[in-house]
């Protein structure tokens, strides 16, 4: 069996779902495999948030800029302020020899399926809107306004998830641990992480024939 081709891999999912938090822990475990394309925002930085390692911190101004010039494969407006992902920033990924991961909205993910990207698509979901919401505010990263935003917009991705064939996979991030080993195996699915095929052709070898 040859191995996949390195396709990216767009991770989505309501604010406060757990993206973060699974790619941290990706990240960690694998320093070499992957790399985000580091998004570019009008937001402003949070504390000890890096320009050019968290976000690309830009004004308004720059980023409409750089949306004429059509450098963005996707762009989108939430809470009141822009994010994106320029083409430049997927290809230093792949430059890089590693597999481009993409965490972006749902509007994101409606644009990033119209190029020629051919990304694996996974929603990470909570468990409940509550649950969400009490994730969120422990989190102490929003204001009211902000967190009432992420909830009112987290009802819109949670439909969107539901359409046919939105997602190749969805995530509900219950118990962390859990949710963590299904989105690790969907990761494997897609990429084929040494070391980690054995653990998924196990887990996954049903009748003798693998589901890869
Ligand atoms: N399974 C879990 N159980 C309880 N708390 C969790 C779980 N997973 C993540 N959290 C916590 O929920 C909060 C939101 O998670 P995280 O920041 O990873 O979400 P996110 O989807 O990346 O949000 P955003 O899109 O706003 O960046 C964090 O404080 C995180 O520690």
């Amino acid at each position: 069996m040859s191995p996949a081709p390195s396709r990216p891999i767009v991770v989505s999912g309501p604010s406060g779902a757990g993206k973060s938090t699974f790619l941290k822990r990706l990240f960690a475990e694998y320093p070499n495999k992957f790399g985000f394309s580091v998004s570019h925002t009008t937001r402003n930085p949070r504390a000890g948030e890096v320009n050019g390692v968290d976000y690309n911190f830009v004004t308004r101004d720059e980023f409409l800029a750089g949306v004429a010039r059509k450098e963005f494969i996707e762009h989108a407006e939430f809470s009141g302020n822009l994010y994106g992902t320029t083409v430049n920033a997927v290809k230093s990924v792949g430059d890089q020899g590693k597999i481009c991961i993409l965490d972006i909205d749902m509007q994101g993910v409606k644009l990033v399926k119209a190029t020629d990207l051919n990304a694996w698509y996974l929603s990470v979901q909570p468990p409940s809107i509550p649950e969400l919401e009490k994730r969120l505010r422990s989190r102490g990263t929003e204001t009211e306004d902000s967190l009432q935003k992420r909830i009112a917009a987290a009802h819109g991705e949670l439909e969107y998830a539901k359409e046919e064939g939105a997602y190749h996979e969805t995530i509900v991030n219950d118990d962390l641990e859990t949710a963590y080993g299904k989105f690790k195996a969907f990761i494997n699915k897609g990429t084929f992480i040494k070391d980690e095929i054995f653990f998924f052709a196990t887990k996954n070898c049903h009748h003798g024939t693998m589901s890869i």
